[in-house]
């Protein structure tokens, strides 16, 4: 089978990747022709792990190769996926031109039968509304089905995720077109659940509405936590250990980001003011999102007596370790609030570059951790990036001026920092010193 990907971001390389490594002939195409030319050089333009590798190996053996002939490209493919973004309008609402754009070029170029898959995630009812709009702008009636199949890949771990999904959902009302999904899946281990465009498009907004719900209570949970002199963690880890529960999705920190979660919550909050319903439990996840990080900036803050002409190091950038995206990261929200509290700041990522928007503020990017943290009043720990569980702390506390370090993400372990003598504080974590022994202890 012949398939093109329309959409050469994280979605659209990791799935051409994984239809290549299932044994199709995949065809990527993208609009932005810098993406392709770099594609056809084996580089994936953002950095996102093991995509480098597979890519230069399919584009080697032909069974990927990229285009910026957009004619062809859909001439040549009976199926094609629809991996192009979908960003957040001003009222919440996913921008869909994108969308059409590419739907658009499909009625104006095919010639024959297509599937066209959308794996961009949509507003609920968009597949459906997606059909009338393909065959009103075809120049000749020609058949064809249009196929709902969420994504659910993590970046990070993308290509792991979209080898071994959990599930794969197929939204449509068509057999034959679910017989064919099938197919395609063939060489994919998972289960798969056939059901109704609409709520194929349902499950992927619930299911990324849920994640974030679960990640907003622990967070509201952490503040309490402090207070009570309670370790966040610990009543994670036995939470989660009730499988009704489960233990993923339970780590405090500074707040959620990325470009899925904020994006999400806000199109499924927009659908339900749209139908005249409110979605309580959700704006009451954002409102705690949106402010976890100031309310930790503004504690630590007391800590150090100010920030005010402090020099403050913070620790990543991206929204989530192994990754280079910037979108909606808190870092982002940190660092800007660090600025107008009058902090110095110096930020290290191992691989995330400072945005063009914070490049003329008094922020400096450094290459190397000694050069972030000499000198430091404190650091600020945004990103969970391995990089900074394993540094070598003793080193870090003797470049700095004063050891006050504020782990935003809970990613070290308080007794060993508090031996490299650090001041240590976290999220929901007991913070005097003589309060430790009354941890939990936790079984086996
Ligand atoms: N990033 C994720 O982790 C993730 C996971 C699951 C689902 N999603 C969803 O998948 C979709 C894509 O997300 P992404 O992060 O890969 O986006 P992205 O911004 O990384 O990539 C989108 C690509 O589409 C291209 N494009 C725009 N119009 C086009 C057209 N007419 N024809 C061909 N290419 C076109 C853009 O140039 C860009 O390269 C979004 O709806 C997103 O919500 C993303
Ligand atoms: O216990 C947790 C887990 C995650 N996070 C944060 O949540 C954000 C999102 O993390 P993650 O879900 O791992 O990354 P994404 O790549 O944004 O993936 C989410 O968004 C994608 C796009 O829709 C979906 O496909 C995935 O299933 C969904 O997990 C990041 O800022 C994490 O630091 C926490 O704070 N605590």
């Amino acid at each position: 089978m012949n398939i093109l990907v329309m959409g050469m971001g994280y979605v659209g390389i990791t799935t051409a990747l994984m239809l290549a490594e299932s044994g199709w002939t995949v065809t990527g195409y993208d609009v932005d022709e810098r993406k392709i030319s770099s594609l056809k050089q084996g580089v994936v333009p953002f950095f996102e792990p093991g995509l480098d590798a597979l890519l230069s190996q399919h584009l080697n053996s032909g069974q990927l190769h990229v285009t910026s002939s957009v004619k062809s490209a859909i001439k040549q493919n009976q199926v094609i996926f629809l991996c192009v973004g979908t960003p957040s309008l001003d009222d919440g609402s996913p921008d869909l031109k994108y969308i059409h754009s590419a739907a658009e070029s499909i009625a104006r170029y095919m010639q024959e039968y297509k599937l066209i898959v959308v794996k961009s995630t949509v507003p609920i009812g968009t597949n459906g509304r997606l059909t009338e709009w393909i065959a009103s702008h075809q120049i000749s009636a020609v058949p064809f089905d249009v196929v709902s199949n969420p994504e659910f890949l993590r970046e990070g771990s993308a290509l792991y995720d979209s080898l071994h999904p959990d599930r794969i959902v197929i939204g449509t009302d068509h057999k034959c077109a679910a017989r064919q999904m099938r197919t395609i899946y063939n060489a994919i281990n998972a289960p798969i659940l056939i059901t109704e465009p609409k709520t194929a498009e349902m499950i992927k907004y619930a299911s990324n509405a849920f994640l974030a719900t679960k990640i907003s209570y622990m967070n509201e949970l952490a503040r309490l936590c402090d207070t009570l002199q309670i370790h966040i963690d610990d009543v994670a880890k036995g939470m989660g250990m009730d499988h009704r529960i489960g233990a993923h999705f339970l780590k405090a920190g500074i707040g959620y980001g990325g470009s899925c979660f904020p994006k999400d919550i806000n199109a499924l909050l927009n659908t339900a003011s749209g139908h005249q319903h409110r979605l309580t439990i959700l704006e009451q996840v954002v409102q705690v999102n949106n402010t976890q990080h100031a309310f930790y900036l503004d504690k630590w803050e007391e800590i150090v007596g100010g920030f005010r002409n402090k020099n403050v190091a913070v620790f990543g950038l991206s929204f989530k370790p192994d990754t280079d995206d910037l979108r909606e990261s808190p870092s982002l929200s940190m660092i800007s609030s660090l600025i107008s509290k009058r902090a110095s700041v110096k930020v290290h990522d191992p691989v995330a570059k400072l945005p063009a928007q914070l490049s003329s503020s008094p922020v400096e990017q450094c290459d190397s951790i000694d050069e972030a943290v000499t000198g430091a009043d404190a650091i600020i720990l945004c990103t969970d990036w391995n990089h900074y569980k394993y540094a070598d702390w003793s080193r870090i506390h003797s470049l700095m001026k004063h050891p006050f370090l504020f782990d935003g993400k809970n990613a070290l372990n308080r007794r060993e920092m508090e031996v490299a003598g650090f001041h240590y504080f976290g999220i929901g974590q007991p913070y005097e010193t003589h309060k430790l022994t009354s941890r939990s202890q936790l079984l086996p």
